[in-house]
């Protein structure tokens, strides 16, 4: 078992429930990434998902898509945020996960792409815009190595199509709440429970839900459907307004409403 998926089973063990905030790399400045994932970390979550800037980000909504830009504006690349990656202390030791586009993957290169990840010990990756029958490219350079491909279910996904994603999944299963983009929502679909608990019966690896989950009240709610909850736009426009308190009171209060 990679460590991605020990990480989190040992939470489901501790009747916890994970918790993954997203943060876009470079937001800010690629100078502030290591120290945003220290603090995160020191919050108490159980993984911090890194995005990497796009300039054709499909997947995402508007929040997420002005941090790109803002960090593409700086300069910041997908070789620059594995190499602050590697400059990180040693003190981070939380599970990171990369979430990318294929494009910049397939212009670095699979294979030295996946030694960098390794090297600067990304334990996951998730990469949307990347087919399930075309995942076996990259997935055959993750085999023997301590990196996870979280592949994503959607709500319209089959129910045969859902057995053969997560018969394949590694790390955990990316359940996304919504028909659409990333983004803070009111509301979810009335299936939505069902789905998840579906979801949760097919897959042996753990479900995380993520897309539209922005107060403590959402995490709550879909953490009890699920294993646990990512959390992005709130967090990205969080710390974009430098508000570190909000942050801090959305983990400790996710935190410790979804034990068990
Ligand atoms: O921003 P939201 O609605 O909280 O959704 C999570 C999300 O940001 C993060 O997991 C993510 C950002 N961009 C993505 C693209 C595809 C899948 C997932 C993502």
């Amino acid at each position: 078992m990679k460590t991605l998926e020990k990480v989190i089973q040992s939470c489901i063990s501790n009747g916890e429930k994970a918790f993954v905030p997203y943060i876009m790399a470079g937001d800010g400045g690629l100078n502030v990434l290591n120290e945003r994932l220290l603090f995160l970390q020191e919050l108490g979550v159980t993984a911090i998902e890194i995005g990497i800037p796009f300039s054709d980000p499909v997947a995402d909504g508007e929040t997420i898509q002005q941090a790109g830009e803002r960090a593409l504006a700086n300069g910041t690349t997908l070789r620059k945020v594995l190499d602050t990656l590697a400059d990180r202390s040693d003190k981070v030791t939380v599970p990171l996960v990369i979430m990318t586009y294929l494009n910049p993957v397939l212009a670095f290169g699979i294979k030295e792409f996946v030694e960098r990840c390794v090297g600067v010990g990304v334990r996951g990756l998730i990469i949307p815009d990347l087919p399930m029958e075309e995942s076996g490219m990259l997935g055959e350079a993750l085999v023997d190595v301590d990196v996870a491909l979280i592949p994503l279910v959607s709500l319209t996904s089959p129910e045969d199509r859902i057995a053969e994603i997560v018969s394949r999944a590694q790390g955990f299963v990316y359940a996304v709440t919504v028909n659409g983009i990333t983004g803070v929502r009111n509301s979810y679909s009335e299936t939505l429970e069902a789905h998840l608990e579906r979801l949760k019966k097919l897959s042996p690896v753990p479900v995380l839900a993520g897309f539209g989950i922005s107060t403590s009240t959402q995490v709550v709610e879909l953490g009890a459907h699920t294993d646990g909850v990512i959390v992005g736009s709130a967090i990205v426009d969080a710390f974009h307004r430098d508000d570190l308190d909000l942050i801090a009171e959305l983990v400790q209060q996710a935190t410790s409403h979804i034990i068990l």
